[in-house]
């Protein structure tokens, strides 16, 4: 695709941030307020009411006290043996002072006397009055108490919230059905493979004594690994509701709070609740937020509060008894940073690996969700799942309703192949704008780019085939050529990998034919084809030079697939200097391949760049018609498809799969949109 300046993310980026942590509810805020107010209260008004209900007392020194004697000005004296005096002013008003009781001695008492002064004596008070003493207490420790107690009501609000619970309480999981979820296997499209392997669970949850009568112990926790929106969540339900058992669900990262304790409360809570209902399901969804590595770093919850959950949970899960009838569901989509302590027996000792949906699962899942609507006879499901590689059962479900929202923008109920294509090229590459954000001029280059790709896709015999041509950005592209395989591989030839390169070549190519200049158009076409040779020549072992080694980025995909990133490289500096050399050869290869096809087609790219100019987007079909070819598959990409009917069409893959031992799910990348020819 022509490209805006800027290098873009894939549009289909990775999946949204996860939700920031929950709000304090207003409510909570106010509790604090009051607890503040409270401790002013205590601390600051109280002791000045305190003191101001008595009258002003004037301290007064030694000699002043002496002198004032002498006026006459005093009425009473009392002193105690420690030289504290106090008394009144003749005025009315309390005086304190304090006296040199050892040196003043009987002379004092004499001149008071003289001076009319009313003298006693106090032995001094060894400890303040008892109410006093309380009062005292009260003003230490209230505060305290007052945050001790406000700490203990928000720990216990915010367990009580992620039931959904509000306010103050226990903590409670939330129960979706005490009966039994609705949900069944016939709701979970495809994945038989994954069904049958659960459906022991199922089995043992609606008749444990079987089980028990043989002596075998059941599955206790079964982790489900699969990316994001791949039905786990789903499938767990549809257990529960094959066997008819409460559901209960949580989600991991809602277990770790900022207070240490709190999770591991819940975690009791959870099981306590588990135990009550059982047989039941419990759900832990996202558990590699309390499951990953114990003494990892943490983001910004303590360690402490994650590893004292998880550990609630080992130790709930290794607690219960297997006849209980509890088995413990959880789902995650980075299975490699879990705890091992995890995976151990008797805890998630099954794995069950759901992968992104292939062709006819995903023919499947989209059935499944457009069950009760209205397709037109043009809709065919089966094309849709075509054009749609890489897609998760959630995108599948949100490119069906995205499909009928477009039919209803349109004033229609029926939906149409076209609303397919729209709501895919939406959810792939974001909204389409008009073509006029461009200029006349650049319009013209984004033509002629992309008519560069079509063609050396249309020529290639063993490229997939072209779908469809656009001119309209959407999102950072400025236009896109799409390929639709025609089946869905799983293997990719040295053939078909240098005819990749060659269309991803095939726009820049066609600028250099027309305008004898690139520009930066290119700049994610020769990344992409710049990754994908590098991984012909590390990985792949297509390069005579090298010969048959392999050495994948970021470790051996042998070792738990991806791997730990190479602290140093496997290879010698010489290598990495011939794999420069052969990923340059490659990719020069394949541009000259681009630019020479394209110069013996010199017209047709002229006539397709004009077609796009005018029509804005076109049909593979129209390109193949151009250079006097048969399009690859006449019963998809047939005769009933106008030349602005646009093809249901997927991006090809960016990188083949690596044909090896299971690799994580994580690494097989979804297709992005910003790799194909485009
Ligand atoms: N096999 C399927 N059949 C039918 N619908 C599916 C299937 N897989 C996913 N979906 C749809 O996608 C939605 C999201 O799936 P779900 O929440 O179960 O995925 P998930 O794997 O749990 O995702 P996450 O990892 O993000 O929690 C489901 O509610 C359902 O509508
Ligand atoms: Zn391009």
């Amino acid at each position: 695709m022509a490209e805006r300046p800027t290098p873009p993310a894939g549009p289909r980026g990775d999946r949204p941030a996860p939700p920031p942590p929950p709000k304090l509810p207003w409510w909570r805020h106010l509790l604090w307020l009051l607890a503040l107010a409270v401790m002013a209260v205590v601390w600051v008004v109280l002791p000045a009411v305190h003191h101001s209900g008595q009258p002003a007392v004037t301290t007064l020194s030694y000699s002043q006290f002496l002198s004032d004697a002498d006026a006459h000005r005093v009425k009473d004296v009392t002193i105690q043996t420690s030289g504290k005096a106090d008394g009144t002013l003749s005025d009315g008003h309390k005086y304190t002072t304090t006296v040199p009781v050892q040196l003043a001695g009987s002379a004092l008492l004499d001149r008071l006397a003289t001076d009319h002064v009313k003298v006693s004596a106090e032995a001094p008070s060894t400890s303040p009055s008892a109410g006093a003493q309380i009062f005292t207490w009260i003003l230490i420790l209230a505060p305290f108490l007052v945050v001790v107690w406000f700490w203990r009501r928000i720990a216990r609000g915010a367990a009580g919230q992620m039931s959904g619970v509000m306010g103050v309480g226990k903590a409670k999981a939330k129960v979706f059905d005490t009966e039994r979820p609705s949900t069944t296997f016939a709701d979970v499209a495809g994945y038989e493979g994954v069904k049958s392997e659960i459906v022991e669970v199922v089995d043992f949850l609606s008749q444990p004594e079987r089980y028990r009568r043989a002596g075998a112990t059941a599955p206790r926790g079964v982790l489900m690994v699969g990316p994001p929106g791949t039905g786990k969540t789903l499938l767990a339900r549809a257990v529960a509701g094959e066997a008819g058992v409460p559901f209960l669900s949580v989600v991991g990262s809602s277990f770790v709070e900022m207070f240490v304790g709190v999770g591991a409360a819940r975690v009791r809570d959870l099981f306590a609740e588990a135990r009550k209902r059982a047989p039941a399901i419990v759900f832990v969804d996202e558990i590699d937020a309390l499951g990953g590595r114990r003494g990892g770093t943490g983001a910004q919850v303590s360690n402490d509060e994650r590893e004292q959950t998880l550990n609630q949970l080992l130790s709930e899960m290794d607690g219960f008894d297997p006849a209980e009838g509890i088995v413990v569901l959880a789902a995650t989509n980075r299975p490699e940073i879990l705890d091992p302590a995890l995976l151990r027996p008797g805890r998630f000792d099954r794995q069950v690996v759901i992968p992104l949906p292939t062709l006819a699962e995903r023919a499947a899942i989209l059935s499944v969700h457009c069950h009760g609507k209205h397709l037109a006879p043009d809709a065919d499901l089966q094309v849709v799942a075509r054009g749609t590689p890489g897609f998760s059962g959630a995108d599948l479900a949100n490119l069906a309703n995205e499909a009928a929202i477009a039919a209803v923008r349109d004033g229609r109920h029926v939906i149409s192949a076209a609303d397919f294509d729209a709501a895919r090229d939406r959810i792939l590459l974001g909204r389409r704008e008009g073509s006029n954000v461009l200029l006349p001029a650049e319009k013209r280059a984004v033509a002629v780019h992309e008519a560069g790709h079509a063609l050396v896709a249309a020529l290639s015999e063993h490229a997939d085939p072209v779908a469809k041509v656009t001119i309209l950005p959407a999102g950072q592209a400025l236009g896109v050529t799409e390929q639709l395989p025609l089946v869905e591989r799983h293997l990719y030839n040295e053939d078909y990998l240098n005819e990749t390169l060659a269309v991803r070549l095939g726009g820049r190519a066609a600028e250099l034919v027309t305008f004898e200049q690139g520009s930066t158009g290119a700049a994610n076409d020769l990344a992409s084809a710049t990754e994908l040779a590098t991984k012909m020549v590390r990985e792949f072992g297509l390069s005579p030079a090298l010969g048959p080694v392999g050495y994948p980025q970021g470790g051996s995909v042998y070792l738990g697939g991806g791997g730990a990133p190479l602290s140093s490289r496997p290879f010698a500096e010489a290598t990495q200097a011939a794999i420069d050399a052969e990923v340059a050869r490659l990719v020069r290869e394949a541009e000259e391949r681009a630019t020479s096809l394209l110069t013996g087609h010199g017209e047709e790219l002229e006539r397709l760049s004009g077609l796009l100019l005018e029509h804005e987007t076109l049909d593979g079909a129209v390109v193949y018609d151009l250079v006097g070819r048969k399009a690859p598959d006449e019963h998809a990409q047939g005769a009933t498809m106008g030349p602005h009917r646009r093809a249901p069409v997927p991006p090809s893959p960016t990188a083949p799969p690596s044909p090896s031992p299971p690799s994580a799910p994580s690494s097989s990348a979804p297709p992005s949109p910003s790799s194909p020819a485009g």
